[in-house]
């Protein structure tokens, strides 16, 4: 037998594997690596988080993403160059990390890594009638295999829109693995720069189980602070927007976009949710000369208020969920505490209740991808439908 599929066999037929699971999300704030212990598969899964570390982008990095990221049009050159750069740079990142925590990349048995996704167009957003569900992730994962030694991952969204879906969620598969809980109907939301939640049920009803995005997360809040305070990534603690007034008439023009009608599940991103929908309903409300602290909190208001849309769209306006909150947005006490208004029958806990640090949340659900790819078989989950096919994700780099 070949050698790289002698070593894939082996690293399967482990009682006990290593995994590291990388993503690099909207925000854009850096790489998220978390190293995990597996032991199992499936329902049966047991995973533990050895190390943790958001490896923070410099500006440098930064503004070479942002060149194509949910652009339309760009440079074809510099899409291709990004591609091989970022697998490198992810592959440096990942030995700087193992250095840290003093482990040998021949300790790890694979790599999953999401890669940077530069462009999700999902039907209803590109709206080309003839056109498919499409998404595309950068940082090619050979560039990764070759460079650490570690059989690597990668390019888990494909597989997903090829059997029907639009290539996200994808947190619905280890949400469903790792948190479910027989007795306890659960929300677990994700407030990156795309907010989504999986719904779990307590029933433990595989077919029942789905996620969706619901809007913006941090993406708006993060681009107006950009520009507006100059040398500032986010509103840190939502200071800003705490001190600002939520307009309403902005608020709903916001609100008016067709994406909120669309049935669940859908998936969006930075493409529609940029500065650009902000500032049309803006003009359409004559709010152009907002004071910066009133954008702010009226972006506040829009995130939460899309999460609470959609959670009243699946469940109806009163069903008491406890949420489990994880991604960064959660720092953030004036969006939390909007979200507590908008739903004001949950209870707010996060995952780390649950046994998984919530910035981690993210890196280990592709880790857990990873781990069902090697050991586990394709999950019969979402009652069949197209958002959530039962498919096995991912394709495989060898190192040699
Ligand atoms: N202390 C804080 N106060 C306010 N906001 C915060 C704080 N810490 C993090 N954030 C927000 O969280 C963002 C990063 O979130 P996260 O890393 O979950 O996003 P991501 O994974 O890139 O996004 P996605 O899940 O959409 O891919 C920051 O850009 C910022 O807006
Ligand atoms: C195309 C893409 O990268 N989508 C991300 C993004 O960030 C949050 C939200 O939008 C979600 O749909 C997805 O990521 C998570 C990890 C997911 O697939 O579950």
């Amino acid at each position: 037998m070949n050698a790289n599929l002698t070593r894939l066999v082996a690293a399967a037929q482990k009682p006990v594997r290593r995994i590291i699971g990388l993503m690099s999300g909207t925000s854009l704030d850096g790489l998220d690596v978390a190293l995990c212990r597996f032991a199992g598969h499936g329902a049966a899964t047991q995973v533990r988080v050895e190390h943790f570390a958001t490896v923070p982008y410099t500006e440098a990095i930064r503004h070479e993403i942002r060149r194509v990221f949910a652009q339309p049009q760009v440079e074809l050159q510099h899409l291709t160059l990004l591609h091989a750069w970022l697998g490198t740079l992810h592959a440096d990142l990942v030995l700087r990390c193992l250095d840290q925590w003093q482990v040998q990349p021949a300790e790890v048995d694979a790599i999953a890594s999401h890669g940077q996704t530069v462009f999700h167009a999902p039907q209803h957003q590109h709206g080309l009638a003839e056109w498919p569900n499409a998404t595309l992730q950068l940082g090619d994962a050979d560039h990764l295999a070759v460079r650490t030694g570690i059989l690597t991952l990668s390019d888990f969204r494909q597989k997903h829109v090829a059997a029907g879906g639009q290539g996200a969620p994808l947190a619905v598969y280890g949400d469903y693995l790792i948190f479910s809980q027989a007795g306890e109907d659960r929300l677990l939301l994700n407030l990156g720069g795309i907010a989504n939640f999986t719904y779990l049920a307590g029933s433990l009803d595989a077919a029942a189980v789905f996620s969706t995005d619901t809007g913006p997360g941090n993406t708006l809040l993060d681009a107006f602070v950009r520009e507006l305070y100059p040398g500032t990534q986010y509103d840190e603690n939502g200071a800003l927007a705490a001190q600002g007034w939520v307009h309403e008439g902005l608020l709903q023009a916001l609100l008016s976009h067709s994406f909120f009608r669309e049935p669940l599940p859908k998936t969006t991103g930075p493409e529609l949710f940029s500065k650009h929908y902000v500032r049309a309903a803006q003009r359409q409300t004559d709010t152009l000369s907002l004071p910066p602290t009133d954008l702010l909190a009226t972006l506040t208001a829009f995130s939460a208020a899309a999460v609470g849309r959609a959670v009243q769209q699946a469940f109806g306006p009163a069903r008491p969920f406890t949420i489990y909150a994880s991604g960064g947005g959660m720092h953030n006490p004036t969006l939390m505490e909007t979200l507590q208004r908008e739903l004001p029958h949950c209870r707010f806990a996060t995952t780390a209740d649950l046994g998984v640090a919530p910035d981690a949340k993210e890196a280990v659900l592709f880790a857990i991808l990873a781990n069902e790819t090697l050991v586990g078989n394709a999950l019969p989950i979402g009652n069949g439908i197209q958002a959530v096919p039962a498919v096995s994700l991912g394709k495989i780099s060898f190192p040699q």
